[in-house]
């Protein structure tokens, strides 16, 4: 035997309607023995409440509100019952809003709405709803019958939430059930005390209703049909990921709820868990998913947390003074002084010093909170023993629920972690010491932010999101795009990643978009729906945004942009970049960064600003953290030049290789930073300061290869200009060269806390000699690699391999995120 209860929505219309009668003719037809509990047709207890108010207050307009709920209820039965049988149900409901309308007036009359008859009021939703669902049924042909709940189930007269009387109402449920065969139609909500006097079962009433039921009758189980997947995760509005709990304990479902979920009301359902009763939630719109199931433990757990909740607004009281130390009674005195004025308390955490205690309430009641204490505290407080009451507002509150933390080890740490990662700052926390929920209070405005980090990082057989905002779309800012196009579906099976690119711009145009800019048609989007570039505004975005895992992707060369570095930082955003000008500014500027990354507890990755993606600067890193020292770096350190001196000579001119570098994209945005030694001159410059060589950008000794026309040149076009007439100079050093069978190269050294640039002329001995194409070559003695040098070698230049290595950055955040 079992107990189904349909919600407002699910009663709510017609169609919902026929949809709740094929299911209850389903389970009639497979033999099921069960009994059915309606609420009110959704939104029409508030009406009634509405009306009630309208009513006292001799708004006489309340006459037209009720017309339309009756027409409602109406509408419903001409939709669903034949023409034949319509008219005695509509005599039946119109008899009910006779005596409403009576009731009203009277409350009209006398302006007067106690709770008594508030709940007298209200009643007459589920008896509506109950009725014309049951006459339904009937006009069906399946032996149906009303049932008022006011004839089984006893409270006290406590109204708008009576106490219920076990004892009389199960004998009376056993006693009515066992004379009633038919199908019992029971109005949910309701019921009436021992006079008869109509009264409410609160908060969760319905749900309540089903419970009371489903124990007093020893139902197998009770299914709770309501409008959405079961319980989820997390609240699906702010956690696209959230999804729908299968298994979940009497227990975490009580947490849960605790905290803001109200798919069901777990509380009200006490009297069914005390009889071991699996309570099923389930959705009249969805009915072949399985939902959740309630039971007194969870089966076949995946994960070691059940479930998020969250209350979004609270507010934070503290109470401290060097008094309060070592002083018993202060906190019973406290929490006596709340609960005598109806403050009730969300969450409680004191320091062991006992110096302080806070706790978490209804912001409503922040200043009846602070008179009442400073009332209570007043000598304390006059004699200095209690500094004072202080309140902070626009809090919330994020707790994680689960039975599977109990003596597991690392949750409270992962939870931490995901939210220190995240740059979110933990106010206050508490955790019971039944293990069962950890509770974090952080500030309203990172409320998002925190339930996607922490669903991210407990949920993780999900896909994660990285959202990732790129500025500059020129050639390794776009190849980037379209390794992520062709990973994404890699990214997604196999490590249930998603890249969600959520802005960009070039200089002209940018676009920030949350839900993503799809790789597959980002210049249609750019061009068509972005606004004209400024990096202040796009910054500021990101940083409202509030994105969890969020990474801004600096793929520009451009000077200025370095300055939003450390505010991207300061706001826990990671900084990837192949982009050489943050580091290689002033040394102090360098250091700050590292500096802010690290104390903000996110990345600043930039292993393309040498080398492309050769993973010279994570070597070095390695190294260093390992205990390494460096005494000599020797290096080939430009792809372009490589490429060049590699390629010119016979008939080819030099100015039409340094246009072959350029077209492979080899060559800085202005192919004069390659030439003019500069790049060369900023990658030995990085390389220094990661081996601890505190270097200022002039300190780095560049010997030119470029003759002073070309130097002068003001322009690129001038330049390859100069270049052409220049073509001389090149071939007679490069004729030299060849001369001796030795081959140019442009070698940076860092030796002695000294960095130099030379053109080098190097024979077929020399370990550089042998280099092709925009090869890069770096090697490193030091004192553990001191008689044969750790060498790295490889192309150094180019889209793929730069955009390449950008990426790999990009994923070791990910992996840094958890
Ligand atoms: N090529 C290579 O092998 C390597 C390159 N790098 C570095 O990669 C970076 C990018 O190089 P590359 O892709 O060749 O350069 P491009 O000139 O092709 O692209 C630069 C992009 O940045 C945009 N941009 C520049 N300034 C701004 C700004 N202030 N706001 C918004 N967008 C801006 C440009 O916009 P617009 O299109 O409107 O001009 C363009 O989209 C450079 O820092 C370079 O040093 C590093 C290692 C290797
Ligand atoms: N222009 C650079 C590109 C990499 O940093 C080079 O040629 O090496
Ligand atoms: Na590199």
């Amino acid at each position: 035997m079992k107990v189904l209860k349909f919600g407002g929505t699910s009663v709510g219309s017609v169609d919902s309607i026929k949809t709740v009668i094929s299911i209850l003719e389903e389970n009639l037809s497979k033999g099921e023995r069960i009994t059915v509990v309606f609420s009110a047709m959704g939104g029409v207890t508030n009406r009634l409440i509405e009306i009630g108010k309208m009513a006292a207050a001799g708004n006489t307009e309340y006459v037209e509100f009720l017309k339309g709920v009756e027409e409602r209820h109406f509408a419903v039965v001409r939709g669903l019952i034949p023409v034949k049988n319509q008219s005695s149900t509509f005599a039946a409901v119109r008899g009910l809003f006779n005596e409403l309308e009576d009731i009203l007036r009277g409350v009209s009359w006398i302006r007067e709405l106690s709770e008594r008859t508030l709940d007298l009021i209200m009643s007459f939703g589920e008896r509506l709803s109950t009725l014309v669902i049951t006459e339904i049924l009937k006009s069906k042909g399946v032996a149906a019958e009303f049932c008022d709940a006011r004839q089984v189930i006893r409270t006290n007269a406590s109204y708008g939430m009576g106490d219920v009387n076990f004892e009389v109402t199960n004998h009376l449920i056993l006693e009515h059930f066992a004379k009633s065969p038919a199908l019992q139609c029971v109005t949910g909500f309701i019921a009436s005390t021992a006079e008869g006097v109509t009264t409410t079962l609160g908060r969760g009433g319905s749900d309540y209703t089903a419970s009371i039921l489903g124990a007093a009758l020893e139902a197998d189980s009770i299914e709770i049909w309501t409008d959405v997947d079961g319980m989820m995760t997390a609240d699906p509005r702010k956690v696209a990921n959230a999804f729908t709990i299968p298994s979940i304990s009497y227990a975490e479902a009580m947490e849960l709820s605790h905290f803001g979920a109200k798919v069901i009301y777990p509380p009200s359902l006490q009297p069914a868990f005390a009889k071991n009763i699996t309570l099923k939630v389930l959705n009249t719109f969805n009915t072949d998913f399985e939902g959740t199931y309630v039971q007194k433990s969870a089966n076949g757990k995946e994960y070691v947390i059940t479930g998020i909740s969250s209350i979004d607004e609270i507010a934070l009281v503290n109470i401290q003074g060097s008094g309060m130390i070592g002083v018993a009674g202060i906190s019973g005195r406290l929490f006596t002084a709340l609960s005598n004025n109806a403050i009730s308390v969300i969450l409680i955490s004191q320091a062991s010093s006992e110096h302080s205690i806070c706790f978490s309430i209804d912001p409503k009641n922040a200043q009846k909170a602070i008179d009442v204490l400073e009332k209570e505290f007043a000598t304390e407080i006059g004699l200095g023993h209690i500094d004072g009451i202080s309140v902070e507002k626009n809090l919330s509150i994020v707790a994680i629920v689960g039975e599977g933390m109990k003596k597991n080890t690392g949750i409270s740490g992962k939870l931490f972690s995901a939210l220190g990662k995240n740059g979110i700052n933990v106010v206050a926390t508490a955790q019971g010491s039944s293990e069962l929920n950890i509770s974090v209070v952080i500030s309203k405005s990172d409320l998002s932010k925190a339930l996607n980090a922490i669903h991210g990082v407990f949920f993780q057989s999900e896909t994660r999101s990285l959202n990732l905002f790129i500025v500059g779309v020129g050639l390794i800012g776009s190849t980037l795009i379209e390794q992520i196009r062709n990973q994404t579906q890699y990214l997604r099976e196999e490590k249930l990643l998603n890249l969600n690119i959520a802005g960009l711009s070039n200089t002209k145009k940018m676009l920030l978009d949350p839900d993503g800019i799809k790789p597959e048609n980002w210049r249609d989007r750019v061009m068509d729906e972005g606004v004209k570039t400024s990096l202040p505004a796009f910054v500021q975005r990101m940083i409202e945004l509030n994105l969890p895992n969020s990474v801004f992707v600096d793929c520009t060369s451009d000077k200025d942009i370095v300055q939003y570095y450390h505010m991207l930082l300061d706001a826990s955003i990671s900084v990837v970049t192949p982009n050489k000008v943050a580091n290689s500014g002033s040394y102090s500027e360098y250091i700050a960064l590292q500096r802010t990354a690290l104390q903000r507890g996110v990345k600043f990755l930039y292993e393309t600003n040498v080398g492309a993606g050769l993973p010279i600067i994570n070597t070095i890193q390695g190294l260093m953290a390992s205990g390494d020292k460096f005494l000599k770096i020797e290096a080939i350190l430009s792809g372009t030049l490589s490429y060049i001196f590699n390629n010119f000579g016979g008939d080819k001119r030099f100015v039409d290789v340094v246009k072959e570098a350029k077209a492979k994209g080899f060559t800085e945005p202005d192919p004069r930073d390659d030439l003019s030694g500069a790049d060369v001159g900023r990658k030995i410059l990085i390389l220094s300061r990661e081996v601890g060589v505190p270097l200022e950008p002039e300190e780095v000794k560049i010997s030119q290869i470029l003759p002073a026309n070309c130097l002068a040149a003001p322009t690129v076009d001038a330049f390859f200009g100069e270049l052409e007439i220049s073509n001389a100079y090149f071939a007679d050093m490069q004729a030299a060269a060849e001369a001796k069978g030795e081959k140019l190269r442009y070698i940076a050294t860092l030796e002695n806390g000294k960095a130099t640039i030379e053109l080098k002329t190097v024979d077929a001995s020399h370990p550089f000699y042998t280099l092709s194409g925009s090869d890069n070559i770096v090697s490193f003695t030091t004192e553990r690699y001191k008689d044969r040098p750790l060498v790295i070698k490889g192309p150094g230049a180019g889209a793929e391999v730069t955009a390449s290595g950008v990426f790999a950055d990009i994923m070791s955040i990910s992996s840094y995120l958890g």
